[in-house]
């Protein structure tokens, strides 16, 4: 209770006074405000190469000075003297015109780059914003399924083999939560104590910035988003901001099975949701939040859904063989 009392007065925080401002401008203004803590020289650089795109002169007026030279000369016929009368009034204005247009020209070109809105998520958003990676360029595959239904499991081995970069929401909500001066600490602690979904502005910031450094470290641009989308305001801004999924795969398990493993993992993880009473409340917060998500993409028919009951080796045996049926040789 005082964990989601908390939860809606961070929200309220994270929402500010900014009410009637659209979702991608307070997105925005989180991610200026805890990016400089995860990639500082990343968006720095974006910015500063948005702004080199800016012409500092006219080019038109560098590639003048030559010619307007070049015609100088030739009205002085070869003399380095300047050409007088009626005749080079003639060769004068023409040049006058063009630098007039061309100065006005730059002047509109000026005025229209700085209502072009930038090209990243971190700095668009809205309705009609591109998102931050073309899917086309990097694949994102959603893992889901309940806690303890084996998601980290079997996407250590889609890592191993086919060289996913895997990204696991709740390990980057852990690392921020564990962050020294992180705003966001203690609403991420009683979020995950009592199951709840931490608002998404932060877990889609942790995921974008995330990706951005593993493309800019390795390259690597197929990722595994493991336990996300967990609710669908997540789902939606993800796929609107960051990268549209190209399918969610769901890991299908019984409670008490998933009960059981939790349980058992619990005896060594440290995790303080590895308890019953933690357990129960994030099986209510699947049920009610995440669940609808997945029936979301089976309407899109964007799920493969796996059994998740059998042993490890044997549910990632399935995995593949589903995995390679929809995407074949991109897997
Ligand atoms: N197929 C399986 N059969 C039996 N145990 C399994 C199987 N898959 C995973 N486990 C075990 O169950 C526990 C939970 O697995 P895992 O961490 O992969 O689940 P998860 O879905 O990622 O959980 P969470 O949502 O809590 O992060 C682990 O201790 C793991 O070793
Ligand atoms: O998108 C997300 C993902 C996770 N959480 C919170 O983290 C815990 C633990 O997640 P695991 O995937 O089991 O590691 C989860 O119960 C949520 O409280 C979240 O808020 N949003």
């Amino acid at each position: 209770m005082a964990a989601s009392t908390s939860g809606r007065q961070a929200w309220r925080h994270l929402m500010g006074n900014t009410s009637r401002q659209p979702a991608s401008n307070i997105l925005r203004q989180q991610q200026q405000q805890y990016r400089p803590a995860f990639s500082r020289q990343i968006s720095s650089t974006t910015r500063a190469s948005s702004r080199r795109a800016v012409p500092k002169s006219p080019s038109f007026s560098l590639r003048q000075q030559p010619l307007a030279q070049r015609s100088y000369s030739s009205g002085s016929q070869g003399k380095n003297t300047p050409p007088k009368g009626s005749n080079n009034q003639v060769k004068f204005w023409p040049f006058v015109i063009v630098i007039a247009l061309g100065s006005g020209g730059y002047m509109l070109l000026i005025n229209r780059q700085k209502e072009m809105p930038p090209t990243t998520s971190t700095t668009t958003g809205g309705q009609g914003s591109t998102p931050a990676f073309s899917p086309t360029d990097v694949t994102v595959l959603f893992v889901l399924g309940g806690p303890g239904a084996g998601k980290g499991t079997q996407c250590a081995r889609l890592v191993r083999d086919y060289h996913f970069t895997h990204l696991s929401a709740g390990d980057l909500l852990r690392a921020e939560q564990d962050r020294p001066g992180s705003q966001y600490g203690q609403l991420i602690k009683d979020c995950i104590k009592n199951g709840d979904i931490v608002p998404m502005e932060v877990t889609v910031a942790l995921l974008e910035n995330a990706m951005r450094d593993a493309i800019r470290s390795s390259g690597g641009k197929k990722f595994l988003i493991d336990g996300f989308p967990r609710k669908m305001d997540q789902a939606l801004k993800f796929e609107e901001v960051v990268c549209p999924a190209k399918l969610v795969l769901f890991y299908d398990c019984p409670e008490a099975e998933m009960e059981r493993r939790l349980l058992e993992r619990g005896k060594t993880s440290g995790r303080a949701d590895d308890n019953a009473e933690s357990i129960r409340k994030r099986f209510r917060t699947f049920v009610e939040t995440s669940m609808p998500v997945v029936d979301h993409y089976e309407k899109e028919d964007r799920v493969v859904k796996v059994n998740a009951t059998d042993t490890p080796d044997g549910v990632y045996a399935d995995t593949q063989a589903r995995l390679r049926k929809v995407l074949g040789d991109k897997l």
